[in-house]
């Protein structure tokens, strides 16, 4: 988390960053992130689903939580759990760019690489996974094993 963290610092030397967790996925990975980043910044979420309880995507995302802070002008690093199809960033991505950020950046705890063809590539890896179902550290599957301290595979 540390090295991750202090990309992260670097990445960023002037203007405001507001870091917003994609959740629920990210809601560990995200606590322990902010605190590794060491420069001012501002936290929000949005929640989004696009799973349910099932193992594949749904091809539709739907916004459960859009945050309240304003956009325009800032540094956003949108923090994701977990890069499959990467279809949610996808979406995500392009209703957040509508708002006229500074810089939208990227970030996954863990990545897949099954979407070689992302528009918008991840700035910031925490770890390279394998093309598993994983669960623990916030990811579930139907809403269980997100509190597990360690992230481990269904299959
Ligand atoms: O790259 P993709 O194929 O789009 O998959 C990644 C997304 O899938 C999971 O979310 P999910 O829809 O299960 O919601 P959750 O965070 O509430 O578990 C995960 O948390 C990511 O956000
Ligand atoms: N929990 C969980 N959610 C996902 N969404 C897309 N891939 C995964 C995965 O491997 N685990």
């Amino acid at each position: 988390m540390k090295a991750l963290g202090d990309e992260i610092t670097a990445a960023y030397p002037d203007g405001e960053l507001l870091v917003l967790g994609l959740l629920k996925g990210s809601f560990i990975f995200l606590s322990d992130l902010v605190r590794a980043i060491h420069r001012p910044l501002q936290v929000d979420f949005l929640v989004a689903s696009s799973y349910g309880d099932a193992m594949v995507s749904s091809g539709m995302v739907r916004l459960l939580y859009d945050p309240e802070t304003q956009l325009e002008g800032k540094h956003i690093l949108l923090v994701e759990d977990i890069v499959d199809s990467g279809r949610t960033l996808q979406q995500l991505v392009e209703l957040l760019g509508e708002r006229k950020p500074r810089s939208l950046g990227i970030c996954a705890l863990l990545h897949k690489h099954i979407a070689s063809h992302l528009k918008h590539p991840v700035r910031f890896v925490g770890f390279d996974a394998p093309h598993e179902f994983l669960v623990g550290y916030g990811l579930d599957h139907a809403e269980n094993f997100r509190h597990l301290p360690y992230v481990a595979s269904l299959q």
